[in-house]
């Protein structure tokens, strides 16, 4: 086979990967929870080595605050979509402390480039909160506390956890961020 050909067989294949979602009628939402855990690491990045603390009540009240306010203009249960959040929260947690204990033990894998926090960091997240408020605004009517709801919800994080690569902590992490997600 020409080299041009299988250049052009691996262009179609990284398109095709690219545009892959996890499956079913949760695997939007789920694909944003893997992106804000993912965010997690350039977080544990910019505080790493800092007097920045991972936990941060004042910007979690922040974050809360916001989600009940554009909830609630979206029409959504205000309280339903903080329960969400404070999970989204916790995993972020998760993932931090565990860079942190493996950027202890292993100082040559802390990354080269320390994000800043506030004008790096934080702006990928709060773009996070409106495009996770309008998916749980589209997949409303299915996250009821139903088997039907779990069922999808772990058809879509099982695949997410292929499609995206994940290691263990991510994984985890993954699960403790969709725990609320049939909690309507
Ligand atoms: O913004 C931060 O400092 C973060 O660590 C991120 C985050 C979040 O997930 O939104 C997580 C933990 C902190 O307590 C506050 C917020």
């Amino acid at each position: 086979m020409a080299l041009s050909e299988i250049m052009r067989i691996l262009a179609v294949a990284v398109t095709l990967a690219a545009s892959l979602t996890s499956v079913g009628p949760l695997g939007e939402l789920t694909d944003l929870a893997v992106r804000r855990i993912e965010v997690a690491d350039l977080v544990a990045a910019a505080k790493f080595g800092t007097s920045q603390p991972i936990d941060d009540p004042a910007r979690e009240q922040v974050v809360l605050d916001t989600v009940r306010t554009k909830a609630g203009q979206l029409g959504l249960d205000p309280e339903n979509a903080a329960r969400f959040f404070r999970a989204q929260i916790e995993a972020n947690k998760l993932v931090q402390r565990g860079l942190y204990a493996r950027w202890t033990e292993h100082p040559e894998e802390v990354p080269q480039h320390k994000p800043d926090l506030g004008t790096e960091v934080r702006p990928i997240l709060d773009r996070l909160t409106t495009d996770i408020l309008a998916e749980l605004k589209d997949t409303e009517q299915l996250r009821r506390p139903t088997l039907k709801c779990e069922i999808h919800a772990t058809i879509a994080e099982r695949s997410a956890v292929v499609l995206h690569h994940l290691d263990r902590l991510h994984e985890n992490a993954l699960t403790e961020a969709m725990t609320e997600v049939c909690a309507k």
